[in-house]
């Protein structure tokens, strides 16, 4: 069989692979996408987009629980929660068509279907074999199986975003960021809402405090939430789910009409015959250096979620796919720094976060003071009457940096932003207390976040 030949080739069209096609055409080389559902992959189709259509409903929702502080009676609102998945998926139905134009217009060629290696530069796909200088694995992350008896009674994000029937009760395994997004939105739509994290904390990667003020609101929503857990099995239960597990040495058992997977998710590398490609590889990990290239075969790279240890979200996928594009073209020059990467946990109200926590600025040796701040007595949180308005930041004591901040309402998933770009670009604590922010805003309460220096 003859090969076809390019300069690159991408498995995979989320925000990873597409981020490579950038700087590879713009040097004139030639690039074939491999794609083997919808292009746009899961933040566009099956994550970030549809999931915050949700998320804003649950948000109306918070706006109208709070509508009689503001004086304006309401009576009990009701979701249509049939039509709220229509409107999710209405919203997006155009994605994967309007990429399909940016890839043609940027004369990728895309090809449908599923790639795997056959050789260190070949690719097949179908009946083609593509030949190329590099290969870039862009395959992005499915949910963690779980070796527990019952675990294919389990549903995920992908059935969340999709059943037109709010189920009346819902388990999570997991207390992860999935299980907090959609667990906000179930509870405020009226379902029953229990959570089963295995760690002591939810959100484990998140600053304790920020996560503890979260906790605080996720249960005067409502929400059940059981940390320190091991579950054991899930079983079926008069038409029902029951879900087994052991806490403090004892067992319990808890049902619901659905359980939901949401522990973790791992790269989407199994099926992608690495060992063909000579690509080294162990328990699903990719091995690759600083410049996100494999360790065993030279012209192969990984970006987004499918690299193995970087956090999972859609814009570090796209900056990981644009450092492998230009590190393809500049012969593996660059190299990633997440240390200002924000992020943001759309509960309602949503926690977001950037840089260190104070364990691990405190872990790292660093002198610090810290700012923490309830701000629910301040002007702007009494005005929009806000449940939880909470900020810690965390200051390099020898530089004036930013390490961290942290927050829990507020707009803090707007205001993250902020610490994000002082912390890329050396704007210190004291440059940002001296702006004149716009008022009355959330963001000219930063100034009074940082102490006053
Ligand atoms: C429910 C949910 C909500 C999320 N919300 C957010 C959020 O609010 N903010 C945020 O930053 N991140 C969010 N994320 C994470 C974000 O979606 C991912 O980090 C991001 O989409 C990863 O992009 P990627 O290109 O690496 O992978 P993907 O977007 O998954 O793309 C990989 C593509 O590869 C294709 N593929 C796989 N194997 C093959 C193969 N062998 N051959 C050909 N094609 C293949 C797949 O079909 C897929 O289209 C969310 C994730 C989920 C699941
Ligand atoms: N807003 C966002 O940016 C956003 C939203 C959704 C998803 N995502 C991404 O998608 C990925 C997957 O989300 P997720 O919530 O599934 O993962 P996660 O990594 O956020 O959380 C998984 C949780 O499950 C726990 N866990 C693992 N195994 C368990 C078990 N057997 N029993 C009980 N608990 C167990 C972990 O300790 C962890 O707390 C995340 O890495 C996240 O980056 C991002």
């Amino acid at each position: 069989m003859t090969s076809e030949k390019f300069d690159v080739v991408v498995l995979g069209g989320g925000n990873a692979g597409i981020g490579v096609t950038g700087p590879v055409r713009r040097a004139g080389m030639s690039v074939a996408m491999i794609e083997a559902d919808l292009l746009g992959g899961t933040c566009p189709n099956r994550g970030c987009t549809p999931k915050k259509v949700l998320v804003a409903a649950g948000h109306a929702l918070h706006e109208i629980e709070r509508a009689s502080i503001h004086h304006i009676a309401i009576g009990k609102p009701k979701l249509d929660w049939a039509a709220l998945i229509d409107r999710e998926k209405d919203m997006i139905k155009d994605i994967p068509a309007n990429l399909a134009r940016a890839m043609a217009k940027r004369n990728v060629e895309v090809i449908k279907g599923h790639g795997a290696f056959t050789g260190p530069n070949t690719v097949r796909v179908g009946s083609r074999i593509l030949e190329a200088r590099q290969i870039v694995i862009a395959t992005g992350s499915k949910p963690r199986p779980l070796p527990i008896p019952g675990a294919e009674l389990m549903i995920t994000s992908d059935e969340m975003l999709s059943e037109r029937e709010l189920p009346a009760s819902v388990i999570f395994i997991g207390g992860g960021v999935i299980a907090l997004e959609f667990g906000h939105v179930y509870a405020r739509a009226g379902a029953d809402v229990a959570i089963l994290e295995a760690l002591p904390q939810l959100l484990p990667a998140m600053d304790a405090d920020a996560v503890a003020r979260l906790q605080a609101e996720s249960e005067r929503i409502g929400i059940r939430l059981r940390t320190t857990v091991s579950v054991k099995r899930i079983e079926q239960a008069n038409g029902r789910l029951r879900v087994v597990f052991s806490h403090d040495g004892a067992e319990h058992a808890t049902e619901a009409d659905r359980v939901v997977n949401g522990a973790g998710r791992i790269a989407n590398v199994d099926t992608l015959d690495l060992s063909a490609g000579q690509v080294e590889h162990a328990n699903g990990r990719v091995a690759i250096d600083g410049h996100l290239r494999s360790t065993s075969n030279p012209n192969v790279y990984v970006c987004g979620d499918a690299v193995p240890t970087s956090p999972q979200l859609s814009p570090i996928a796209t900056y990981e796919g644009d450092i492998v594009g230009r590190n393809i073209v500049e012969r593996a020059k660059y190299s990633p720094d997440y240390a200002s990467m924000a992020t943001s946990v759309y509960t309602v109200p949503p926690l977001a976060s950037v840089g260190l926590t104070e364990a691990v600025a405190r872990q790292k040796g660093f002198a610090i003071d810290v700012h923490v701040n309830d701000m629910l007595d301040w002007f702007s949180a009494k005005t929009y009457a806000e449940t939880v308005a909470w900020s810690k930041v965390i200051v390099d004591r020898s530089t004036d940096r930013i390490l961290g901040a942290h927050f829990v309402g507020h707009s803090g998933q707007e205001l993250v932003n902020i610490f994000g770009l002082a912390m890329r670009f050396g704007i210190t604590a004291r440059q940002i207390r001296e702006n004149v922010y716009a008022y009355p805003t959330f963001s000219s309460d930063i100034k009074h976040m940082l102490g006053h220096g």
